[in-house]
C-alpha cells in the first residue's frame, strides 16, 4: 500500500443532484414500501408528499471505488465496511443538489497479517444555499493490507451494547435480490453480485452491501423512535461486525439511555450479530 499516495490523494469537491426517482430508489433499496398499505412508511416511496431517508447522506457526492486504483497498493477484493457514521446537521431535502467535500482522515496499521483501516470524512452541503446538511465517517477494513505504517488520528472504539435485556426489538426481513436493488443507487461493486467476485473475497455468495444494513437500521430507528419524522433523527454510528447475506432477517435490538440508543442487529437465522456497539441519536 503506497502511505504518501493515500495521505496526499486530493479529491476535492464532488457536487451531485438526485430526483425524486434517486430518493425513492435509495429507500425501495432499503424495503420501504413492503407493504404498500403502511401508509407510515409510504412518504419515503411516493412522490405525493415525498421524504428522503436521512442515511441516504451516506451514498451521495461519494467519490467513486478509488481503492481499487492500482497506484494505491490496496488489495481492494479483501476490503470490507468496516464502520459508518453520519450526523445531520438539518433534514436532507426530498430532491435537490449537495456538494461533498471528501478527505482520507488516516489509516490504522494493525500489524503485518492483520489489516489496517482506512478512516474517511465527508462533509455534505446543500450546494446552493451552502448550509451544512451532514458529516459522515465511513471506515474501511483492509484485510489484504497491514503493516505498511499509517498517519492521522485514530478515533476512539465505539463501547459494547449493555448486557441486559433490550427495550425494544424490531425485525426487519430482506429480500435474496436486496442487493440487486440496492445497488442500482450507485455502490457498483461486484462483491455484491457476482458470485466469482464473492467467492474471491472469501465468501460462499455475495454479500449485502454494509451501507444497506446501515440504511435499514435508520429504517429501524426511523419507524420505532421518530414515528417516521426524519426531522427526528438525529444521526447514527454501526459496526459491521459480520457480513449479512441478502434474503436473511435482521433483528435489531434497541437499549434506550438518556442523551441516545444504543442498539445491535442479529441475523436471525445465523443467529450472528452482524451490526454491534451501534448508537442512535434522537432530536
Ligand atoms: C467495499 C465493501 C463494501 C461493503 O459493503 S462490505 C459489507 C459490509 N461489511 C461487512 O460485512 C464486514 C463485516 N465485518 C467483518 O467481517 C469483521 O468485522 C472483519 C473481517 C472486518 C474483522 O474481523 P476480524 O478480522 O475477525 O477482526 P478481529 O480479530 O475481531 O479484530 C481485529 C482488530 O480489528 C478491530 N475490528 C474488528 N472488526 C472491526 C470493524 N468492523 N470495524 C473496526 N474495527 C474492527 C478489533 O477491535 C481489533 O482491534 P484491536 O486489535 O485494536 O483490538
Amino acid at each position: 500500500m503506497d502511505i504518501e499516495k493515500i495521505r496526499n490523494m486530493q479529491l476535492g469537491s464532488i457536487e451531485q443532484s438526485y430526483d425524486k426517482r434517486d430518493t425513492i430508489l435509495y429507500a425501495l433499496g432499503l424495503g420501504f414500501g413492503a407493504d404498500p398499505m403502511d401508509e407510515a412508511e409510504l412518504p419515503f416511496v411516493y412522490e405525493g408528499n415525498l421524504l428522503c431517508v436521512p442515511s441516504y447522506v451516506n451514498v451521495l457526492c461519494h467519490p467513486g471505488f478509488w481503492a481499487q486504483d492500482a497506484e494505491y497498493g490496496i488489495d481492494w477484493v479483501k476490503l470490507l465496511h468496516a464502520e459508518q457514521e453520519f450526523k445531520m446537521h438539518r433534514p436532507m431535502p426530498a430532491t435537490g443538489t449537495l456538494r461533498g467535500e471528501y478527505r482520507v482522515a488516516g489509516v490504522e496499521d494493525k500489524g503485518p497479517g492483520r489489516g489496517a483501516l482506512l478512516h474517511q470524512e465527508k462533509e455534505l452541503f446543500d450546494a446552493a444555499s451552502g448550509e451544512k446538511i451532514a458529516t459522515v465517517r465511513s471506515t474501511l477494513f483492509l484485510r489484504g493490507n497491514g503493516g505498511e505504517g499509517g498517519f492521522g488520528t485514530v478515533p476512539a472504539a465505539a463501547e459494547p451494547v449493555p448486557e441486559r435485556a433490550p427495550d425494544r426489538v424490531v425485525i426487519i426481513p430482506t429480500l435474496p435480490r436486496q442487493a440487486l436493488i440496492y445497488r442500482l443507487s450507485g455502490d457498483w461493486n461486484p462483491l455484491h453480485a457476482d458470485p466469482a467476485i464473492a467467492r474471491k473475497a472469501g465468501f460462499d455468495k455475495p454479500i449485502l452491501h454494509g451501507l444497506c444494513t446501515n440504511g435499514i437500521a435508520c429504517r429501524a430507528v426511523l419507524s420505532s423512535y421518530c414515528g417516521n419524522d426524519p426531522a427526528r433523527f438525529g444521526g447514527m454510528f454501526v459496526r459491521f461486525s459480520k457480513p449479512v447475506m441478502p434474503g436473511e432477517t435482521i433483528r435489531f435490538e434497541f437499549f434506550e439511555e438518556p442523551d441516545r440508543l444504543r442498539f445491535r442487529a442479529i441475523a436471525v437465522e445465523r443467529d450472528s450479530v452482524v451490526l454491534d456497539r451501534c448508537s442512535a441519536t434522537l432530536v
